[in-house]
């Protein structure tokens, strides 16, 4: 007899089988295109910017010649990189090029647009300029010392700008989570240069699986397809047991007589009913869950568009907490473009649909077809929304999960 628990129950559950979080170290200016979590603060290690610095090209003045309608002798000639010896004196002027630091005695940097020469070696000042004008003070951006990032802030490329510029090294990091991928299905055909046999599909879940996985930073190990054979099946998650932090089954979920992945979860984890069984959701109601020495496993079901919503509302946001990237699920909401009427049944519904957003507030579409034997709008689909309820109407604000894009809590 299994257990079945409500989607509320799995979701607290699965979030306790987490696999640690492990920390490392991370070096700014290795090339990286996948984010990874900081597991400290960090701190600037230089003032930004390090030095006074002119944000024009153009000529630094003394404070006694702001407003000037003199001849200004131009004492010296500076470019970025280059500091001048030279202290501007009332009546002196250096030139001086965008991003150079500014003089000594320099109060403001009057852009050359704004200055006429009057001989080779003279300028005149075309209008009068405010004190500070164009010039970046030291330390105005950000002070040594100052924290420039929280522990779990996302480091992306715009965060290692921020800390490169920064003088940031090296910095500390939630280690890379490890997933494996098996793929279960006797019916299963996995290149696509075969054709199909009777009875047969083309294995297709692990696409978004491995692509949503990687995005995260997560290091996909394997992706292996075994057919509806149990010792395999068992041999196959059994090699993964300790070797990764998460092995994610697809297919056999339910209680066919071909369905082994209860089975093998229970012998690999040693225990004769798993924490999560089955679940009050629909789609997705086989859905499986058991910590295994130190690997977490998730057995999730064939049909893609169900393995998508028992990925996105259970076990990714697992394996996001393994990675420092905790995020409430289903804390947004959004307006319903059509009504929704459903049959009275136990389970919460997850609907796919398409969020978008028009004159600032977040709408979604759900897709016609729920049923979770139907793939093709997945492509479309960019949220899944939840529904506790029979009956919703137009305009009613529902909770959505954004699964596709970059502010949507995927990073
Ligand atoms: N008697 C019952 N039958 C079923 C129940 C039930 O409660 N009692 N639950 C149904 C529900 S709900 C779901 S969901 C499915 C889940 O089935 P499984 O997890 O056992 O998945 P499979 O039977 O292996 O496959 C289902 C479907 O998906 C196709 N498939 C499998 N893997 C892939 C893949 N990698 N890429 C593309 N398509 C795949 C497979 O050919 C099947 O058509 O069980 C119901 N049955
Ligand atoms: O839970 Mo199943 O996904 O409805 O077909």
């Amino acid at each position: 007899m299994r257990t079945i628990c409500t989607y509320d129950e799995a979701y607290a559950i699965a979030l306790s089988l987490a696999a640690p979080q492990g920390q490392t170290h991370q070096d700014v200016w290795a090339a990286s295109g996948t984010p990874t979590v900081l597991a400290d603060a960090v701190r600037a290690f230089v003032d930004l910017p390090p030095f006074h610095r002119a944000m024009m090209d153009g000529f630094a003045v003394h404070q006694d010649d702001l407003e000037s309608t003199e001849e200004l002798l131009v004492i010296d000639d500076i470019h970025a990189g280059e500091r001048s010896a030279s202290v501007i004196c009332p009546g002196t002027v250096v030139e001086i090029r965008t991003g150079a630091p500014v003089p000594p005695n320099t109060s403001a940097v009057v852009r050359k647009e704004w200055v006429e020469w009057t001989s080779e070696t003279s300028i005149r000042l075309l209008r009068q300029v405010a004190p500070g004008e164009s010039i970046q003070l030291q330390g105005e951006d950000a002070k040594a010392g100052d924290v420039l990032l929280a522990r779990g802030a996302v480091v992306d490329g715009q965060t290692r700008t921020v800390l490169r510029a920064a003088g940031v090294r090296n910095i500390p990091v939630f280690a890379p989570v490890r997933v494996a991928i098996v793929s279960t299905g006797s019916e299963l055909v996995t290149s696509a240069t075969s054709t199909l046999g009777a009875g047969q599909v083309y294995a297709a879940s692990d696409a978004f699986l491995q692509s949503t996985l990687r995005q995260l930073g997560v290091i996909v190990t394997d992706v292996t397809y075994i057919d509806d054979h149990p010792a395999r099946i068992e041999h196959a998650v059994s090699k993964y047991v300790d070797a990764v932090d998460y092995i994610l089954i697809t297919g056999g979920a339910s209680v066919g007589d071909t369905d082994y992945a209860t089975s093998v979860i229970r012998k690999v984890s040693g225990s004769p009913s798993l924490p999560i069984e089955r679940v009050w959701m629909r789609p997705g109601s086989p859905f499986l869950a058991a910590r295994a020495g130190s690997t977490t496993i998730f057995g999730m079901s064939g049909n893609p568009a169900a393995c998508f919503v028992q990925f996105h509302v259970l076990a990714l946001p697992v394996i996001r907490k393994s990675l420092g990237m905790d995020a409430p699920l289903f804390a947004d909401h959004a307006v319903l473009a059509e009504p929704i009427r459903l049959k009275p049944v136990k389970h919460v519904r997850f609907h796919r649909a398409t969020a978008s957003l028009s004159k600032s507030q977040l709408s979604v579409l759900p897709q016609a077809g729920q049923s979770s034997g139907l793939v093709t709008g997945l492509s479309n689909v960019n949220a899944i929304i939840r529904l506790d309820k029979q009956v919703y109407e137009r305009g009613e604000h529902v909770p959505v999960l954004l699964t596709k894009t970059a502010n949507g809590r995927l990073f």
